[in-house]
């Protein structure tokens, strides 16, 4: 029998092993991946010199989620492989809106609360006063739409302008779906608990919205991130370095062994072992299994034994994203920035554009005078836009359009690629939290012997997979 078996060799799955191992010195483990590689979403392409990210591309260095990155980078020695955008890099100030035919800039400091910004029809401070002083109304179930919460609370505009761009630029989804819970819920629990914000802060106090007494693991890489004032980072050698760095580790550990080409095709879950069936007929038993696959995959693996445990995992639901990377020989006039978001309001096939020779300057010098854009569609309007059958040529086609109408780019790049990452970001939907851990429970009274970890249940974005896969192995299973 096979000690523990991890489904999945993305970056849950390999973190979850890392810290599995680190935890327990005797004990091993499997990882099983269906396909040829290891990383999933996080995939960096080398073309000469230049880093082509077909899925993620920077990490946050803040908060808990973001310290305890900081430290596995250093676990991993990995630290000089860096590249960071400091808080005061156009990258990090310039995030744009494309609304009514124009970029707008999002505001950046506390003087843009007090100027009128188009498409704004009001200073900032107007809504934040609105957020302050509106009386709160009681949500049944605990939960709403992070739209519905910031259009009560804030307004309309801040709904239309802010918060559905962001959500695109965080899941690509849609902010009338996705749960309050997902980016405010400190916010929303105040909003409930009290009749209005600024009561809030005089009962619970300003110190109470921010993350207070956090046990913030303080490795010599934050401290040089924090000194530096690091907005958001990647590697040299692009994302793709961290999952790698993960893989190196796992091997030399010699407890760990990664089985690529190998997918999980049924799984029976008894008290205290697995039965894991692959791809290729042969069968693993071991005492206890990992999942770092989507939701829904696990769901249908587990469907047939336990069918509410199965329709619970399924009802996470994901979205598809089409990723075009573009190389122009020439610099673009356009604004340096991160790039821009589009609402959905402007019924838009794209959801953003990423000004990557912008953001991560590392390139070889005889690159200076190159554009490099990744311009990400679809999303939770992927099947609006686009049918399964889409070839890349029409996505192209659809791109070039509509960076010839925004960016007005009229030149053909020299390089283009597409990929269609098909269900590829989990949606937090209004009850994603109840769901979860109605999950877990299931789990922990059917007694299974079962874990799952990724960015399905605690977070999307990948300091929040890398910290699932911690908890996780603390928890033991669920
Ligand atoms: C376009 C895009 C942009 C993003 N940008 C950012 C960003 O800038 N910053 C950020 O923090 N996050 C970003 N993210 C999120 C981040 O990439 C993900 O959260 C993270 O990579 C998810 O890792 P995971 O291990 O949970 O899942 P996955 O990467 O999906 O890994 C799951 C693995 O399981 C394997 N698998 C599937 N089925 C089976 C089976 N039956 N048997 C065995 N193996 C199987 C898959 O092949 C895959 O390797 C982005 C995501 C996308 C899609
Ligand atoms: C347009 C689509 C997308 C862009 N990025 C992503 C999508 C779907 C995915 C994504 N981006 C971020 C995360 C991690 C979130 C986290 O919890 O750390 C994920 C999963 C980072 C991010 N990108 C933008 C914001 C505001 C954030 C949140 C954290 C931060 O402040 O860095 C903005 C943004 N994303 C995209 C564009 C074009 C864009 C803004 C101009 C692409």
């Amino acid at each position: 029998m096979s000690g523990t078996v991890v489904l999945g060799a993305g970056l849950g799955g390999l973190s979850f092993a890392h810290y599995y191992l680190k935890r327990f010195p005797k004990e091993t483990v499997t990882i099983l991946e269906a396909s040829e590689r290891v990383g999933g979403w996080m995939r960096s392409i080398k073309k000469n010199g230049l880093i082509i990210e077909k899925g993620p591309r920077s990490i946050r260095p803040r908060g808990l989620p973001g310290a305890n990155t900081l430290q596995l980078v250093q676990d991993l020695a990995l630290s000089e492989q860096i590249v960071a955008i400091p808080s005061n890099h156009p990258a990090a100030l310039n995030r744009m809106i494309y609304v009514n035919g124009e970029l707008h800039r999002l505001p950046n400091n506390v003087m843009s609360l007090f100027k009128k910004q188009p498409p704004f029809s009001q200073p900032l401070y107007k809504y934040l006063l609105n957020f302050l002083t509106s009386a709160t109304k009681p949500i049944p179930e605990n939960d709403e739409s992070i739209y519905s919460f910031v259009n009560r609370k804030f307004g309309i505009e801040v709904a239309d302008y802010l918060i559905s761009p962001l959500i695109c630029g965080i899941c690509a989804g849609d902010a009338k779906e996705i749960s309050v819970r997902f980016l405010m819920d400190s916010l929303f629990e105040k909003d409930q608990r009290h009749g209005t914000m600024l009561q809030a802060f005089v009962i619970d106090g300003l110190s109470s919205f921010g993350k207070k007494g956090e046990d913030v693991p303080k490795s010599d890489l934050y401290q040089k991130a924090a000194k530096e004032k690091w907005s958001i980072f990647s590697f040299k050698d692009g994302i793709e370095v961290l999952p790698q760095g993960l893989e190196r580790w796992l091997k030399k550990e010699q407890r760990c062994s990664i089985v690529l080409n190998k997918q999980c095709k049924q799984l029976e879950l008894s008290k205290n072992a697995a039965k894991v069936t692959l791809s290729d007929k042969s069968e693993i038993r071991a005492k206890h299994v990992v999942s770092s696959l989507p939701a829904s995959k696990i769901g249908n693996l587990v469907k047939k034994q336990y069918p509410i445990l199965g329709d619970l995992l399924n009802s996470i639901p994901t979205v598809t994203v089409a990723v075009v990377n573009l190389e122009y020989d020439k610099k673009l006039p356009i604004k340096p920035g991160f790039g821009f978001l589009v609402p959905p309001k402007e019924n838009l096939p794209i959801l953003g554009v990423i000004f990557d020779s912008c953001c991560f300057e590392h390139y070889p010098n005889e690159f200076e005078n190159r554009t490099l854009l990744t311009v990400m569609l679809g999303g939770r309007w992927y099947d609006k836009y686009f049918d399964r059958s889409s070839g890349d040529e029409e996505i192209l086609n659809i791109t070039f359009k509509h960076l010839a109408t925004i960016l007005n780019v009229k030149e053909r790049p020299v390089f283009a690629d597409v990929s269609v990452l098909e269900n590829c970001i989990p949606q937090y939907i209004v009850g994603h939290v109840k769901q979860v851990k109605e999950i877990r429970k299931f789990v922990h009274e059917h007694d299974l012997p079962l874990s799952l970890c990724g960015s399905s249940y605690d977070g999307v974005g990948i300091n929040d997979v890398i910290l699932s896969a911690k908890n996780a192995v603390e928890r033991g299973s669920g």
